[in-house]
């Protein structure tokens, strides 16, 4: 993939649960640390389902993160040596996540954002959609559907082993317990009324 050398730009990484989101993060974070580059990961302090201070994917591995509760505070931990910043999660934080990106961009800063694009009702999630309109770089990744085995681009959240309902709460932290990765066809929302 092209990226240019000494320029600001934006990169989103955006799945469903399981896709892989997070170890591509890591992957970049870590290659950039070979290229020893001055590098910043953030996370939403509500996702603590691994680890409170690292990016932690499904599979294991990890970088160090600053756990914050708004976007804002993000400029706290950003000086002129900041080269490249790491945002995982990006659907949980306030709008002002995409002028923010867009701002560290325009200082020459690498932005590498991941997280879903989409809810599990399967709609556009938080911030996540104009950010993707804003980058430079987006990767759409799939997980693996847990019901047929085909590549799933939708997270199916279960509550007692059946799909949620179309009025649940659009944030629910979980891991297994209560989400799969599943295709179109398998992913299933309750739209009746209750
Ligand atoms: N259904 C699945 N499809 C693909 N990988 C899966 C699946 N279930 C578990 N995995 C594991 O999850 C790993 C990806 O985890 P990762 O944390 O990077 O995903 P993610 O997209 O960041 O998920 P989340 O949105 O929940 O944070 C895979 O490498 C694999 O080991
Ligand atoms: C699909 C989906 C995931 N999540 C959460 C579950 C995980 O903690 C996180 C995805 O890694 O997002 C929601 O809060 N709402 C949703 O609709
Ligand atoms: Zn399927």
């Amino acid at each position: 993939m092209y990226r240019p050398v000494n320029h600001g730009y934006i990169e989103v990484v955006i799945g469903p649960m399981y896709s892989g989101k997070s170890e591509e993060l890591i992957r970049r974070i870590k290659r950039a640390e070979i290229a020893k580059q001055n590098i910043v990961v953030f996370k939403p302090r509500i996702d603590d389902r691994y680890s409170k201070e690292d990016v932690v994917s499904h599979s294991g591995d990890s970088v160090g993160a600053i756990p914050i509760n708004k976007a804002n505070e993000i400029y706290n931990y950003i000086d002129e040596k900041t080269q490249v910043v790491g945002i995982d999660e990006v659907q949980f934080f306030d709008e002002e996540i995409i002028n923010i990106a867009i701002n560290l961009a325009d200082k020459g800063i690498r932005v590498i954002a991941a997280g879903l694009d989409m809810d599990f009702k399967g709609e556009p999630f938080g911030p996540t959609p104009k950010l993707l309109a804003v980058a430079e770089f987006v990767d759409k990744i799939q997980a693996i559907c847990s019901v047929c085995g085909q590549p799933a681009t939708r997270s199916q959240r279960l509550i007692n082993g059946e799909p949620a309902r179309y009025d649940d709460p659009i944030i629910q932290v979980g891991a297994v317990e209560s989400y799969e990765a599943r295709c179109r066809k398998c992913h299933v929302v309750y739209r009746d009324k209750k």
